[in-house]
């Protein structure tokens, strides 16, 4: 059964990054991270994009943990995608991540998931295929199916003006990539080309996807996404779900090609 997609609408981007740290908190509460509770599970695990993300969702999501009480020490977290640059190069999304992350409260620092950096001598392959292999590890999947995926509890994505979301550009064969975890891409249209992304194998094996996107230059993107029944390579943000649940955060700025 898939679950039916949630949109809530702040003013701005700003209002729609605290209402994402709104509901992280209520997230996190949920999960024991602010009352530990017997039943709590053991672990959380998240995963996070680049772009505003990074830069301002993440920031708002870690204050207002703070602000509640949210202990970190059982949270890890993913990248949804990564830029296949060298380690400390302004495109990848680690630094920031991990820079946003020194404010929130009992982080354990490895407990940050970087993919592999191109400067260590591995291939744009071998780092995706080492990154599905931790995942693999490190997270359990729901179901007891053998080869069942890893169930993320939380990914927070971005959306691209063409309807790209993680590393997941439109116009591709989603078929090329299923009971993948993590895939390499050579030839992102964006730049940096080479970069490794969750699949929608992945990201559907998530209990909860948010997607946060704001602006007028995503108005076009939303619009198809939301459009019933389109499907993985004309929208692969219209693509995802979660498994439990599916939230899209946007501002006024980014419904203003949808119909009233
Ligand atoms: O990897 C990238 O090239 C970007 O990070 C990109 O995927 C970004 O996440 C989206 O385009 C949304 O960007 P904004 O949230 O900043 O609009």
């Amino acid at each position: 059964m898939t679950v039916e997609r949630e949109i809530v609408t702040g003013t701005d981007a700003a209002d729609a990054a605290r209402l994402t740290a709104e509901r992280f908190v209520r997230f996190a509460t949920e999960r024991g991270l602010v009352e530990p509770r017997e039943d709590a599970p053991a672990e959380t695990h998240i995963a996070v994009s680049g772009g505003s993300v990074a830069t301002s969702v993440m920031p708002a999501i870690v204050a207002a943990a703070d602000g509640a009480g949210v202990d970190w020490s059982h949270v890890h977290v993913w990248f949804a995608d990564e830029r296949f640059v060298p380690r400390g190069h302004d495109d990848r999304n680690a630094a920031a991540v991990a820079s946003v992350l020194r404010g929130a409260k009992g982080f354990v620092p490895t407990h940050l998931h970087s993919t592999l950096s191109s400067e260590i001598g591995v291939s744009l392959d071998e780092a995706a295929a080492a990154y599905e292999r931790e995942l693999r590890v490190n997270v359990p999947p729901r179901s007891r199916t053998p080869g069942a995926l890893p169930s993320l509890d939380l990914v927070l994505l971005g959306a691209g003006p063409d309807g790209h979301t993680a590393s997941l550009f439109p116009g591709r064969d989603p078929e090329a990539i299923a009971g993948r975890v993590v895939v390499a891409v050579a030839d992102s249209p964006k730049p940096p080309p080479e970069r490794v992304t969750l699949t929608f194998d992945a990201i559907d094996a998530a209990q909860r996807v948010w997607a946060i996107v704001t602006g007028e230059g995503k108005a076009e993107a939303l619009r198809v996404a939301l459009t019933p029944g389109v499907d993985a390579r004309t929208s692969p943000l219209g693509a995802v779900r979660g498994t439990d649940e599916t939230l899209f955060v946007v501002d006024e700025a980014a419904r203003t090609a949808l119909a009233d």
